[in-house]
């Protein structure tokens, strides 16, 4: 049997799937770079906006699955960043999202209603809240560790966008700069509950495998958008004039 990693080499194994972060996709370094149309800017927001939304309902699934009262009062704080908090009246991720949208110029409505979401994101993204439902909350914990990459696309986005895409107001940037903090402190945690509970050298190549599976999700959402709004072959493309995808389906 091989002996575990050691604490700290587990860490850094994991912070080393930072080199298949979607940071690095073509579609992500075309956006930083400012090469992005008006309609692929806007088709990334619509897009995301599907993950936004489900995050908090991925979050809530791995809290009815945890025993642990004290990981749930630390977890249910992700709930209220995305959905805002009514008692201190804070700015939720999701509404902050909405703002971005109508700062790129979109519909607050259409957002609301998914319209422009590809299957392909769809799917990904499902997965993911899928994947939280049925594991248990420490390997979901673990699911959540590409947030240990994400600080630094936030910042990219807020150093870069201003200069690059002056058309978009940069009130609109907001959630980004929310994101910062909160996702320092949500990796502080999450990487507590995955060091603590994959001590074993197999449930640590599992927990590098849950994390490369959420890696996967995320590249695979930029990559139906790459066929969709850079190369112009969105589902169904030419077949109809308005191709229209499959709706949400609560099951
Ligand atoms: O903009 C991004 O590239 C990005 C990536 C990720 C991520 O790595 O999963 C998250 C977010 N943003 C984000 O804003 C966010 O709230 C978030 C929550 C989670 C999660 O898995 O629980 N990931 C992410």
């Amino acid at each position: 049997m091989q002996q575990p990693w050691s604490r700290e080499q587990f860490e850094e194994m994991l912070r080393a799937k930072g080199q298949l972060y979607h940071i690095h996709h073509p579609f992500h370094i075309a956006m930083h770079q400012g090469e992005c149309s008006v309609e692929q800017i806007q088709g990334w927001v619509a897009n995301r906006f599907y993950y936004q939304v489900n995050i908090p309902i991925k979050d809530a699934a791995i809290l009815a699955n945890c025993h642990d009262m004290e990981t749930r009062r630390l977890w249910i704080q992700r709930i209220l960043d995305h959905d805002g908090s009514v008692e201190d009246k804070t700015l939720g991720g999701i509404e902050a999202w909405l703002q971005l949208g109508q700062a790129v110029g979109l519909d607050r409505q259409d957002l609301l209603d998914e319209k422009f979401v590809l299957p392909g994101v769809r799917f990904a993204v499902d997965a993911y809240v899928n994947f939280a439902r049925r594991a248990n909350w420490q390997e979901a914990a673990c699911s959540s560790l590409t947030e240990m990459f994400a600080p630094q696309i936030h910042q990219s986005r807020l150093d870069s966008w201003p200069t690059n895409y002056p058309w978009i107001e940069t009130q609109g940037l907001q959630y980004f700069q929310m994101r910062l903090s909160q996702a320092r402190r949500d990796v502080n945690h999450g990487l507590q509950i995955t060091l603590d509970h994959f001590t074993t050298r197999q449930a640590q190549d599992e927990a590098l495998n849950i994390l490369q599976f959420k890696l996967d999700i995320l590249w695979s959402m930029l990559d139906a958008m790459t066929l969709a709004y850079q190369q112009d072959r969105a589902p169904y493309q030419g077949l109809v004039a308005e191709p229209t995808y499959h709706k949400r389906i609560f099951k």
